[in-house]
């Protein structure tokens, strides 16, 4: 069971601006008094955002969205957007507002047709003028901006695999890094496949060592301004990441106030 304690149920606001109504109109009701969170995850490529966010859904009972599972299903459905898409993101380019907007909004309409409140978005927003429609229609509570030094950040890219049976992600690059100051280690194990999945293992074909290059400088050009723009309105956590998953994850419950009963009672029978 999870208690929460700093997260607030906060009442809806909705501020359709004229280019985003069409996605205003396929967010949850805003008759809701009461609302699960709405939270976004921030950070560069390989950071592990995915990773957090997917534990903070099962944890907290809302759905994770992220913005690049939806280009992939596209693309994997090779139809004509699929076409449209490929080349863009296969060199580590941002798609179009207008295209990520469009997926979103699907998505979630989508996920309020099933019952669907609250989300944990993730590779969204990406550009100022996402963050702004984003901020026309919904209100945000909170941005959790992870943060990692730029060689774990490759390295954790190329080491990415996916299994292309049950879906299943993990990693087999095994960061031992000595910090700035020469003695603090950053240490991250490899987060390896069970046995079943070893030889169904596949790479994204965007985590090449130049497209990740690319996709950082990308980051730092168009979606290192969102981490401002939502500083100014006092919703940005800053976190960095100290380690491996397991001790990243107890931080990041500390640093969002939540407490975990079933995690005490792992740790207890351990
Ligand atoms: N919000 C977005 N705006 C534009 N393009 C996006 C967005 N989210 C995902 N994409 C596209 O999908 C690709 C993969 O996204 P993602 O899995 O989030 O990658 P990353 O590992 O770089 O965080 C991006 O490189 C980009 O082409």
């Amino acid at each position: 069971m999870v208690v929460w304690t700093r997260a607030v149920v906060r009442t809806w606001r909705c501020r359709p601006t004229n280019f985003s109504r069409a996605f205003s109109e396929k967010l949850p009701t805003p008759e809701a008094k009461g609302r699960n969170v709405q939270w976004v995850f921030l950070g560069c490529p390989g950071v592990g955002k995915g990773t957090y966010a997917a534990r903070l859904s099962k944890l907290l009972g809302v759905p994770h969205i992220a913005t690049g599972d939806l280009v992939r299903q596209q693309l994997s459905s090779h139809g004509p957007l699929a076409l449209k898409l490929v080349d863009i993101v296969s060199q580590g380019q941002l798609i179009s507002d207008e295209i990520v907007i469009d997926l979103l909004s699907k998505r979630l309409e989508a996920g309020e047709a099933k019952g669907e409140i609250g989300f944990i978005l993730d590779g969204f927003p990406r550009t100022i003028r996402q963050a702004e429609i984003l901020e026309g229609v919904t209100d945000i509570d909170l941005v959790i901006n992870l943060k990692l030094r730029e060689d774990a950040l490759i390295a954790k890219c190329l080491g990415r695999r996916t299994c292309s049976e049950c879906g299943g992600n993990y990693n087999v690059a095994c960061i031992d890094m000595k910090g700035d100051d020469g003695e603090t280690r950053m240490y991250m194990p490899p987060l390896l496949p069970p046995p079943h999945c070893e030889t169904k293992l596949i790479t994204r074909s965007d985590d090449t060592e130049n497209v990740v290059k690319e996709r950082l400088r990308i980051y730092h050009e168009t979606s290192k301004p969102v981490e401002d723009f939502y500083r100014k309105r006092g919703k940005l956590l800053e976190f960095d990441l100290p380690g491996g998953i397991p001790e990243s994850w107890q931080k990041l419950l500390q640093a969002l106030n939540i407490y975990d009963d079933d995690e005490d009672k792992k740790s207890a029978a351990a």
